[in-house]
Protein backbone atom coordinates (compact mmCIF):
# COMPACT_ATOMS: atom_id res chain seq x y z
CA UNK A 1 0.00 0.00 0.00
CA UNK A 2 1.37 3.52 -0.82
CA UNK A 3 0.58 6.72 1.26
CA UNK A 4 0.16 10.23 0.06
CA UNK A 5 0.14 13.31 1.64
CA UNK A 6 -2.20 15.86 -0.09
CA UNK A 7 -1.49 19.40 1.25
CA UNK A 8 -4.88 21.65 0.03
CA UNK A 9 -8.31 23.50 0.91
CA UNK A 10 -11.14 21.22 2.46
CA UNK A 11 -14.60 22.06 1.34
CA UNK A 12 -17.63 20.72 3.57
CA UNK A 13 -20.09 21.01 0.52
CA UNK A 14 -19.06 19.51 -3.10
CA UNK A 15 -15.64 18.96 -4.94
CA UNK A 16 -12.59 21.01 -4.62
CA UNK A 17 -9.15 21.15 -3.18
CA UNK A 18 -8.84 17.50 -1.24
CA UNK A 19 -12.10 17.01 -1.43
CA UNK A 20 -11.42 16.70 -5.38
CA UNK A 21 -8.52 15.02 -4.91
CA UNK A 22 -9.30 12.48 -1.54
CA UNK A 23 -11.59 10.15 -2.69
CA UNK A 24 -10.10 9.33 -6.23
CA UNK A 25 -6.51 8.79 -4.86
CA UNK A 26 -8.49 6.15 -2.64
CA UNK A 27 -10.39 4.87 -5.20
CA UNK A 28 -6.97 3.91 -6.98
CA UNK A 29 -6.18 2.21 -4.12
CA UNK A 30 -4.26 4.74 -1.67
CA UNK A 31 -3.97 5.73 1.64
CA UNK A 32 -4.29 9.35 1.56
CA UNK A 33 -3.14 11.42 4.63
CA UNK A 34 -4.78 14.76 4.11
CA UNK A 35 -3.87 18.47 5.40
CA UNK A 36 -5.89 21.33 4.55
CA UNK A 37 -4.76 24.29 4.37
CA UNK A 38 -8.71 26.14 4.69
CA UNK A 39 -11.56 24.87 6.10
CA UNK A 40 -14.46 26.49 3.59
CA UNK A 41 -18.48 25.32 3.88
CA UNK A 42 -18.08 25.11 -0.36
CA UNK A 43 -15.67 26.41 -2.93
CA UNK A 44 -15.28 30.42 -3.47
CA UNK A 45 -16.79 30.50 -7.03
CA UNK A 46 -20.28 30.65 -5.22
CA UNK A 47 -21.63 34.17 -5.81
CA UNK A 48 -23.34 33.77 -2.20
CA UNK A 49 -19.80 33.40 -0.77
CA UNK A 50 -18.75 30.63 1.99
CA UNK A 51 -17.94 30.45 5.58
CA UNK A 52 -15.35 29.13 7.22
CA UNK A 53 -11.65 29.80 7.85
CA UNK A 54 -8.12 29.37 6.91
CA UNK A 55 -5.38 27.51 8.55
CA UNK A 56 -1.76 29.02 9.82
CA UNK A 57 1.01 27.77 8.30
CA UNK A 58 2.12 26.43 11.69
CA UNK A 59 -0.57 24.27 11.50
CA UNK A 60 0.95 22.33 8.84
CA UNK A 61 4.35 22.19 10.51
CA UNK A 62 2.52 20.65 13.39
CA UNK A 63 0.72 18.26 11.65
CA UNK A 64 4.24 17.18 10.05
CA UNK A 65 5.73 17.09 13.34
CA UNK A 66 2.98 14.79 14.57
CA UNK A 67 3.49 12.17 11.75
CA UNK A 68 6.99 12.55 11.54
CA UNK A 69 6.66 11.92 16.11
CA UNK A 70 5.25 8.50 15.23
CA UNK A 71 7.72 7.59 12.83
CA UNK A 72 5.35 7.33 9.70
CA UNK A 73 6.80 9.95 7.74
CA UNK A 74 9.27 7.57 5.98
CA UNK A 75 6.49 5.76 5.12
CA UNK A 76 5.53 8.19 2.71
CA UNK A 77 5.55 8.11 -1.03
CA UNK A 78 4.32 11.25 -2.07
CA UNK A 79 3.35 14.89 -1.27
CA UNK A 80 0.86 16.72 -3.22
CA UNK A 81 0.40 20.38 -2.77
CA UNK A 82 -2.24 22.07 -4.49
CA UNK A 83 -4.24 25.83 -3.67
CA UNK A 84 -2.10 27.55 -0.65
CA UNK A 85 -3.64 30.23 1.29
CA UNK A 86 -0.78 32.42 2.17
CA UNK A 87 3.02 32.88 1.67
CA UNK A 88 3.89 31.50 4.62
CA UNK A 89 1.68 28.33 4.16
CA UNK A 90 4.03 27.64 0.82
CA UNK A 91 6.84 27.94 3.16
CA UNK A 92 5.64 25.52 5.03
CA UNK A 93 4.86 22.92 2.42
CA UNK A 94 8.15 23.43 1.15
CA UNK A 95 9.48 22.53 5.11
CA UNK A 96 7.01 19.50 4.70
CA UNK A 97 8.72 18.37 1.03
CA UNK A 98 12.05 18.72 2.53
CA UNK A 99 11.34 16.79 5.32
CA UNK A 100 9.92 13.96 3.37
CA UNK A 101 12.44 13.48 1.07
CA UNK A 102 15.15 13.32 3.81
CA UNK A 103 12.87 10.82 5.24
CA UNK A 104 12.00 9.04 2.26
CA UNK A 105 14.56 9.90 -0.53
CA UNK A 106 12.15 7.85 -3.12
CA UNK A 107 9.13 10.35 -2.53
CA UNK A 108 7.87 12.57 -5.30
CA UNK A 109 6.96 15.53 -4.67
CA UNK A 110 4.27 16.77 -7.31
CA UNK A 111 3.12 20.43 -7.15
CA UNK A 112 -0.43 21.90 -8.62
CA UNK A 113 0.50 25.65 -8.68
CA UNK A 114 -2.66 27.54 -7.92
CA UNK A 115 -2.41 31.10 -8.95
CA UNK A 116 -4.83 33.89 -9.11
CA UNK A 117 -5.62 33.66 -13.15
CA UNK A 118 -7.27 37.18 -14.21
CA UNK A 119 -9.60 35.36 -17.02
CA UNK A 120 -11.01 32.88 -14.29
CA UNK A 121 -11.73 35.09 -11.81
CA UNK A 122 -9.35 32.87 -9.33
CA UNK A 123 -7.47 35.35 -6.59
CA UNK A 124 -4.82 33.91 -4.33
CA UNK A 125 -2.77 35.83 -1.70
CA UNK A 126 -0.41 38.26 -2.12
CA UNK A 127 3.07 36.72 -2.24
CA UNK A 128 1.60 33.12 -3.19
CA UNK A 129 2.56 33.06 -6.73
CA UNK A 130 6.16 34.16 -5.62
CA UNK A 131 6.51 31.81 -3.80
CA UNK A 132 5.31 28.99 -5.96
CA UNK A 133 7.70 30.03 -8.71
CA UNK A 134 10.72 30.62 -6.43
CA UNK A 135 10.53 28.18 -3.88
CA UNK A 136 8.09 25.12 -4.65
CA UNK A 137 8.21 24.59 -8.72
CA UNK A 138 11.36 24.34 -8.45
CA UNK A 139 12.00 21.85 -5.66
CA UNK A 140 9.38 19.32 -7.49
CA UNK A 141 9.32 16.53 -9.12
CA UNK A 142 5.89 17.06 -10.88
CA UNK A 143 4.21 20.11 -11.74
CA UNK A 144 0.60 20.40 -12.77
CA UNK A 145 0.20 24.53 -14.61
CA UNK A 146 -2.64 25.61 -16.52
CA UNK A 147 -1.16 27.64 -18.99
CA UNK A 148 -1.49 31.19 -17.06
CA UNK A 149 0.61 29.09 -14.04
CA UNK A 150 2.97 27.77 -16.24
CA UNK A 151 4.16 30.98 -18.37
CA UNK A 152 4.01 32.77 -14.76
CA UNK A 153 6.89 30.06 -13.62
CA UNK A 154 8.95 30.61 -16.59
CA UNK A 155 8.30 33.97 -17.27
CA UNK A 156 7.17 33.84 -21.01
CA UNK A 157 4.00 34.52 -22.82
CA UNK A 158 2.19 31.68 -24.37
CA UNK A 159 0.70 31.92 -27.71
CA UNK A 160 1.19 29.10 -29.63
CA UNK A 161 1.75 25.46 -29.67
CA UNK A 162 5.83 26.43 -29.98
CA UNK A 163 5.67 28.47 -27.24
CA UNK A 164 4.21 26.29 -24.89
CA UNK A 165 7.28 23.51 -25.70
CA UNK A 166 9.74 26.05 -25.31
CA UNK A 167 7.76 26.76 -22.16
CA UNK A 168 8.02 23.35 -20.77
CA UNK A 169 11.62 22.91 -21.74
CA UNK A 170 12.42 26.35 -19.68
CA UNK A 171 10.31 24.27 -16.98
CA UNK A 172 12.50 21.11 -17.30
CA UNK A 173 15.37 23.05 -16.52
CA UNK A 174 14.74 24.74 -13.65
CA UNK A 175 14.08 21.70 -11.89
CA UNK A 176 11.18 18.99 -12.24
CA UNK A 177 11.16 15.91 -14.20
CA UNK A 178 7.46 15.98 -15.74
CA UNK A 179 5.22 18.87 -17.03
CA UNK A 180 2.21 18.70 -17.23
CA UNK A 181 0.40 21.32 -18.63
CA UNK A 182 -3.43 20.57 -17.92
CA UNK A 183 -5.44 23.13 -20.09
CA UNK A 184 -3.47 24.55 -23.04
CA UNK A 185 -6.03 27.11 -24.27
CA UNK A 186 -3.83 29.14 -26.66
CA UNK A 187 -4.63 25.41 -29.05
CA UNK A 188 -8.66 25.12 -29.99
CA UNK A 189 -12.03 26.30 -28.88
CA UNK A 190 -13.40 22.75 -30.12
CA UNK A 191 -11.01 20.73 -28.05
CA UNK A 192 -9.49 20.68 -24.78
CA UNK A 193 -5.61 19.72 -24.59
CA UNK A 194 -3.26 18.57 -22.39
CA UNK A 195 0.51 18.36 -22.68
CA UNK A 196 2.79 16.41 -20.83
CA UNK A 197 6.59 17.19 -21.43
CA UNK A 198 9.76 15.23 -20.08
CA UNK A 199 13.60 14.65 -21.07
CA UNK A 200 11.73 12.42 -23.63
CA UNK A 201 9.61 14.54 -25.30
CA UNK A 202 6.04 16.22 -25.28
CA UNK A 203 2.90 14.44 -25.48
CA UNK A 204 -0.50 16.19 -26.59
CA UNK A 205 -3.92 14.91 -25.63
CA UNK A 206 -7.15 15.90 -26.53
CA UNK A 207 -10.93 15.64 -25.30
CA UNK A 208 -13.73 17.14 -26.60
CA UNK A 209 -14.89 20.83 -25.29
CA UNK A 210 -17.87 19.74 -22.94
CA UNK A 211 -20.44 23.20 -22.60
CA UNK A 212 -21.27 23.65 -19.25
CA UNK A 213 -23.56 26.73 -17.65
CA UNK A 214 -21.14 27.13 -15.47
CA UNK A 215 -17.75 26.20 -15.49
CA UNK A 216 -17.03 23.15 -12.94
CA UNK A 217 -14.62 23.90 -10.57
CA UNK A 218 -12.13 21.43 -9.10
CA UNK A 219 -10.99 20.10 -12.03
CA UNK A 220 -7.55 20.72 -11.77
CA UNK A 221 -6.99 18.76 -8.84
CA UNK A 222 -8.89 15.83 -10.17
CA UNK A 223 -6.21 16.19 -12.86
CA UNK A 224 -3.23 16.56 -10.51
CA UNK A 225 -4.86 13.36 -8.23
CA UNK A 226 -5.46 11.33 -10.99
CA UNK A 227 -2.23 11.80 -12.76
CA UNK A 228 0.05 11.17 -9.42
CA UNK A 229 -2.36 7.88 -8.91
CA UNK A 230 -0.87 6.49 -12.08
CA UNK A 231 2.75 7.45 -11.37
CA UNK A 232 2.62 5.97 -8.46
CA UNK A 233 0.67 3.06 -9.58
CA UNK A 234 4.11 2.28 -11.60
CA UNK A 235 2.51 3.67 -14.89
CA UNK A 236 4.22 5.20 -17.22
CA UNK A 237 4.24 8.77 -17.67
CA UNK A 238 2.24 8.52 -21.07
CA UNK A 239 0.27 6.00 -20.11
CA UNK A 240 -0.80 7.87 -16.11
CA UNK A 241 -1.58 11.08 -18.56
CA UNK A 242 -3.70 9.31 -20.84
CA UNK A 243 -5.67 7.22 -17.45
CA UNK A 244 -5.91 10.95 -15.73
CA UNK A 245 -7.14 12.87 -19.03
CA UNK A 246 -9.76 10.14 -20.27
CA UNK A 247 -10.83 9.44 -16.32
CA UNK A 248 -11.34 13.58 -15.75
CA UNK A 249 -13.10 13.27 -18.78
CA UNK A 250 -15.41 10.56 -17.62
CA UNK A 251 -16.05 12.51 -14.56
CA UNK A 252 -16.93 15.70 -16.92
CA UNK A 253 -19.29 13.48 -18.91
CA UNK A 254 -21.41 12.35 -15.87
CA UNK A 255 -21.33 15.84 -14.22
CA UNK A 256 -22.66 17.22 -17.11
CA UNK A 257 -25.20 14.47 -18.31
CA UNK A 258 -26.74 15.20 -14.31
CA UNK A 259 -26.85 18.62 -15.02
CA UNK A 260 -24.78 19.36 -11.95
CA UNK A 261 -22.44 22.44 -11.21
CA UNK A 262 -20.44 20.28 -8.61
CA UNK A 263 -17.63 17.53 -10.04
CA UNK A 264 -19.90 13.84 -9.87
CA UNK A 265 -16.56 12.15 -8.37
CA UNK A 266 -18.11 9.44 -6.33
CA UNK A 267 -21.39 8.96 -9.02
CA UNK A 268 -18.50 8.36 -11.82
CA UNK A 269 -16.24 6.60 -9.91
CA UNK A 270 -15.79 3.96 -12.00
CA UNK A 271 -14.03 5.86 -14.02
CA UNK A 272 -11.01 6.03 -11.94
CA UNK A 273 -10.45 2.43 -12.62
CA UNK A 274 -11.83 2.14 -16.40
CA UNK A 275 -12.39 5.29 -17.95
CA UNK A 276 -15.35 5.24 -20.65
CA UNK A 277 -13.23 6.58 -23.26
CA UNK A 278 -9.54 5.75 -24.55
CA UNK A 279 -8.10 9.02 -26.16
CA UNK A 280 -4.70 8.67 -26.96
CA UNK A 281 -1.96 10.69 -26.31
CA UNK A 282 -0.10 11.66 -29.65
CA UNK A 283 3.70 12.69 -29.50
CA UNK A 284 4.88 15.86 -31.05
CA UNK A 285 6.52 14.65 -34.10
CA UNK A 286 3.15 13.31 -34.90
CA UNK A 287 0.77 16.07 -34.25
CA UNK A 288 0.83 18.19 -37.33
CA UNK A 289 -2.13 15.77 -38.53
CA UNK A 290 -4.66 16.66 -35.62
CA UNK A 291 -3.92 20.39 -34.59
N1 LIG B 1 -13.80 18.50 -21.71
C1 LIG B 1 -13.97 19.66 -21.07
N2 LIG B 1 -14.93 20.50 -21.45
C2 LIG B 1 -15.11 21.66 -20.82
N3 LIG B 1 -14.37 22.10 -19.82
C3 LIG B 1 -13.41 21.31 -19.38
C4 LIG B 1 -13.12 20.05 -19.98
N4 LIG B 1 -12.07 19.53 -19.32
C5 LIG B 1 -11.73 20.42 -18.38
N5 LIG B 1 -12.54 21.48 -18.39
C6 LIG B 1 -12.49 22.72 -17.57
O1 LIG B 1 -11.20 23.23 -17.72
C7 LIG B 1 -10.78 23.90 -16.55
C8 LIG B 1 -9.46 23.43 -16.16
O2 LIG B 1 -8.88 24.55 -15.82
P1 LIG B 1 -7.36 24.67 -15.67
O3 LIG B 1 -7.05 26.07 -15.88
O4 LIG B 1 -6.67 23.70 -16.52
O5 LIG B 1 -7.10 24.14 -14.24
P2 LIG B 1 -7.63 24.71 -12.90
O6 LIG B 1 -9.02 24.18 -12.79
O7 LIG B 1 -6.73 24.12 -11.87
O8 LIG B 1 -7.50 26.18 -12.97
C9 LIG B 1 -11.82 23.69 -15.53
O9 LIG B 1 -12.56 24.87 -15.37
C10 LIG B 1 -12.67 22.56 -16.11
O10 LIG B 1 -13.99 22.72 -15.73
C1 LIG C 1 -11.47 26.19 -1.86
C2 LIG C 1 -10.96 25.95 -3.26
N1 LIG C 1 -10.02 25.02 -3.46
C3 LIG C 1 -9.53 24.76 -4.69
C4 LIG C 1 -9.98 25.43 -5.80
C5 LIG C 1 -9.34 25.11 -7.12
O1 LIG C 1 -10.21 24.56 -8.01
P1 LIG C 1 -9.72 24.26 -9.50
O2 LIG C 1 -9.22 22.85 -9.49
O3 LIG C 1 -10.93 24.44 -10.35
O4 LIG C 1 -8.64 25.22 -9.81
C6 LIG C 1 -10.97 26.41 -5.65
C7 LIG C 1 -11.47 27.16 -6.79
O5 LIG C 1 -12.28 28.04 -6.66
C8 LIG C 1 -11.47 26.65 -4.35
O6 LIG C 1 -12.41 27.58 -4.12
MG1 LIG D 1 -6.51 24.74 -10.07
Amino acid sequence: MKNIISIQSHVVFGHAGNSSAVFPLQRMGFEVWPIHTVQFSNHTQYAEGWTGQAFSAAHISQLIDGIAAIDQLKNCDALISGYQGSAEQCRATFDAAIRLKQANPQALYICDPVMGDPQKGCIVADGVSEALCQKLLPLADVIVPNQFELSQFVEMDIETLDDAIEACQHALAKGPKLVLVKHLHCLSEQQFSMMLASQKGCFLVQRPHLDFAKAPVGVGDLITATFSGGLLQGLTPVAAFEHCHNAVYGVLQTTQQSQQWELQTVAAQQQFITPSSNYRAQQLSQLSSII
